[in-house]
């Protein structure tokens, strides 16, 4: 195998500067490299060259004998090196063999590495020929001193790892002369928030969504990551030679000298005492392309690898999971239309038991579509798209009528049973999300940018966990509110039945660490913390719910109140004693609290998400026994003003079926029971949204903190998406489909059920090195199996 280094980036950037400081250290530990100089506009060196493209045509000649200028003269002088490339190249070369090293010192013309073919043929003939290549972008620091100006430096980059298709190391230059070492540092891994926040201070609001786009950009190509290099340094010289050998495998099928294995030990365990994150960040560029390859045993541990391809992301937008969340509602609706209201009750899919053929279209209609889209085989609006193009489709295929007639024998259900029903099914929705999600993540298929943020930032992921305590609060309000109006009075508040609950999450959670640290199994340590898990976090909150609403008792009112306050005083601790900083830190070593300042301090905003979801809950149940009401009420005194002929504009007798029809006056009229019902709704998710608007103002979307933007993020989203839903279901009615059925009766085992195989899953198959059409196979054939598992039992232990 012969390696080799494509030194590029742009003019005056420090690339010649470069080659001699690696030239020079190489020499210093012994190490064999040459440099070779592509630049025909070269003027002298201050390494030793071995190989010269002068010796093939010079920027000078060209200039005099065709008269052009330097710009032109040195794109005509790398086309002749392209149309030459194999008789002065392959000349070139063949006093190279088998562990040869070479730097290949490169002009600085950028439009060179980013549209123009000559490099790109000139890697493919080295490809061609065994080098296994590194591309070394050089970016001069003083570019970090303005952050458009480092993002500019950071898309011609990627411009450039897009084009050559090569494992790809940038490199911070010049970084003697930076004065602020510190602040250099922290482009060393730049938080993608926190360039996003640095680019919308500096440019107007209407640049938003494109320093959205950009940041999302550089952070799904991972081109976030650079390495200082101070030439006078020589612990920055190495670690950058040890990460760019690891990235073209350098050294692992010779014989290793002994000082070359002392190199590696220190560059390994520099990378390692700053934890996980940094190391695999470190790996990132070989890592981009060839995770399958990577030899894991000499480099850090599968589940050191695994914990930071989950971490450091920067989530997605807020459109993006909005539309994700609404996805289940559409394919609902197709499910439904795919069965058509005509087939009756005998109906291949009408039957009361579950079928295989009915489950078939379950899956394929519900499930599929969302494991998809989840691994990045269609894009969100894609799938919506595709929904909703189908959905109509199917629906300008059926009698209208026959939707109408189906809607009018629905209309006697109670209001209050299709919110609930609707709640259900939302929530079963957000489980078979999540059931996808907490595997999918772990493969390299799953778009990097609906994990969870690192800091600040909205992902997928991000907004099942919120979901989860939301949906279950307004679960928790509207089963509350529901006994309360059944029994007349405030009911006792179930005791036993919550302790017992969080007695249980609490075995579980710690069960769930107990099996982590048993298996030597990966885990997130800046989702929760060091110990802390989601388990945990539930039966804190299940505890809490002792003290409000079971000891102080429950209202809207109350738990609107107190979930208020709460998340105001959570928020300003957050921002006021700057315990934000301590949140998103990395340091965790001293204490247990420090350990888990994660699962510790969101604490505060889980338990006003939890409060306010309920007092939602409770509201949006009275919103629905008021329109009832209401429309009741109406319909008395329209029949009484009818006997009295009161209000009635005109009556007129149908020719065809000889009945009287009565045409009231428009103002007579009231609003449908189930249109003033969402009316409400909708109006409450607009003003959350607003909310939510205001306060990410004052500070960005931190799930890790649970802060008021997060807090109010996820009630707008859910309150939205249960609107959606009961839309949808008072649009189209229908029974609901099996599967979302089962999962909704069985919440908690599935959600075991799915962490336990996604443990499975992670321990017996290489997630990283999976390929996308087997990680969508495994995803899709897990969540067969818990949704299968989950009718399976639904059937054997019927809910009651
Ligand atoms: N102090 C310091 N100066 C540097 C460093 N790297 C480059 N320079 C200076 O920056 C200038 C340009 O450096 P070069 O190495 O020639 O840059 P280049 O990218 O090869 O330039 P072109 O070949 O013209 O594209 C020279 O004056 C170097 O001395 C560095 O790490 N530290």
């Amino acid at each position: 195998m012969k390696f080799a280094q494509l030194v590029v980036g742009p003019a005056g950037s420090g690339k010649s500067t470069y080659c001699e400081t690696i030239k020079n250290h190489c020499d210093a530990i012994n190490r064999s490299v040459h440099v070779v100089n592509l630049d025909p506009a070269a003027e002298e060196f201050k390494y030793p060259v071995s190989a010269d493209v002068r010796d093939l045509i010079t920027l000078d000649d060209v200039m005099q004998e065709l008269q052009l200028g330097p710009n032109g003269g040195l794109l005509y002088c790398m086309e002749y090196l392209e149309d030459n490339l194999e008789e002065w190249l392959g000349g070139e070369l063949q006093a190279y063999g088998d562990d040869d090293y070479l730097l290949f010192d490169c002009p600085g013309q950028i439009e060179l590495y980013s549209h123009l073919s000559v490099f790109k043929t000139f890697v493919d003939y080295l490809k061609r020929d065994g080098w296994q290549i590194c591309v070394v972008y050089c970016l001069d620091s003083q570019f970090t001193s303005e952050m458009p100006k480092f993002i500019a430096g950071t898309l011609q980059a990627l411009s450039a790892m897009v084009q050559l298709e090569l494992p790809h190391v940038n490199v911070l230059t010049k970084a003697d002369l930076c004065k602020d070492k510190q602040g250099l540092e922290a482009f060393r891994f730049p938080d993608p928030s926190e360039m996003r926040h640095e680019l919308d201070k500096q440019t107007g609001p209407h640049f938003r969504r494109l320093n959205d786009a950009v940041v999302q950009l550089l952070d799904d190509f991972a081109m976030v990551t650079f390495t200082p290099l101070d030439i006078n340094d020589e612990e920055s010289v190495e670690e950058l030679l040890l990460q760019i050998d690891m990235a073209i495998q350098y050294g692992e099928d010779q014989e290793v000298k002994t000082q070359e294995l002392g190199d590696i030990g220190r560059g390994l365990s520099g990378a390692a005492a700053r934890g996980p994150r940094h190391w695999v960040r470190l790996q990132r560029p070989a890592l981009q392309r060839c995770w399958a390859s990577i030899p894991v045993a000499s480099m850090a541990s599968l589940r050191e690898q695994k914990e930071a391809f989950v971490s450091g992301h920067s989530g997605t937008t807020l459109e993006e999971v909005t539309l994700l969340a609404t996805a289940p509602v559409l394919l609902l609706l197709l499910w439904r239309l795919a069965r058509h209201p005509a087939a009756g009750s005998s109906g291949l899919f009408h039957t009361a038991q579950p079928t295989a053929t009915g489950l078939a279209l379950e899956f394929g209609v519900l499930v599929w579509p969302l494991v998809a889209a989840l691994m990045g085989l269609v894009t969100p609006a894609g799938l919506m798209g595709t929904a909703a193009l189908l959905a109509l489709a199917l629906f300008a295929t059926q009698h209208s009528a026959e939707w109408q007639q189906r809607r009018r024998s629905t209309q006697r259900r109670p209001l209050t049973e299709a919110l609930r029903e609707s709640l259900s099914g939302y929530r079963a929705a957000l489980m078979l999300v999540t059931l996808i999600a907490i595997l999918g993540v772990d493969f390299p298929a799953f778009p990097r940018r609906f994990a969870k943020a690192e800091t600040f930032g909205t992902g997928l992921m991000d907004a099942g966990v919120g979901s989860f305590v939301a949906a279950s609060g307004l679960a928790h309000g509207l089963a509350a509110a529901a006994r309360a109006a059944a029994s007349g009075t405030q009911r006792r508040f179930p005791w036993r039945r919550e302790g017992g609950r969080a007695a249980a999450l609490l075995a579980l959670g710690l069960a769930r660490l107990a099996a982590t640290r048993a298996a030597d199994y990966q885990s997130h340590a800046s989702e929760y913390g060091t110990h802390w898990n989601f388990f945990l976090t539930l039966a804190a909150l299940r505890l809490l719910s002792l003290v409000l609403p079971g000891a102080l008792g429950g209202s809207v009112a109350v738990e609107g109140a107190a979930g208020a306050a709460l998340l105001a005083a959570h928020q300003c601790g957050l921002s006021v004693w700057s315990l934000i900083d301590v949140v998103h830190s990395d340091e965790r070593a001293g204490s247990w609290l420090r350990a888990n300042k994660e699962g510790l301090l969101s604490l505060p905003g889980y338990w006003a998400l939890q409060l306010l979801g309920a007092a939602a809950g409770r509201l949006a149940y009275s919103w629905a026994v008021a329109a009832a009401r209401t429309s009741a009420a109406a319909g008395r005194s329209r029949r009484s003003s009818i006997g009295s002929g009161e209000n009635c504009s005109s009556f007129s007798s149908s020719s065809s079926s000889g009945r009287l029809r009565i045409h009231t006056k428009a103002a007579a009229t009231p609003l449908a029971p189930q249109l003033r019902l969402l009316w409400q709704l909708g109006g409450a998710s607009l003003a959350l949204w607003a909310a939510y608007w205001v306060t990410a103002q004052l500070q960005p979307v931190s799930r890790r903190a649970c802060n008021a933007a997060y807090v109010l993020w996820m009630l707008a989203l859910n309150v939205q998406t249960v609107t959606a839903f009961l839309a949808a279901d008072l649009a189209l009615p229908g029974t609901a489909p099996f599967i979302l059925s089962a999962l909704n009766s069985a919440m908690l085992p599935v959600f075991l059920a799915g962490n336990l195989l996604t443990g499975l899953v992670n321990m017996a198959v290489n997630t990283l090195a999976a390929s996308d059409a087997a990680a969508r196979a495994i995803v899709a054939t897990y969540t067969a199996v818990l949704c299968g598992g989950a009718v399976a039992a639904a059937q054997r232990w019927p809910h009651k």
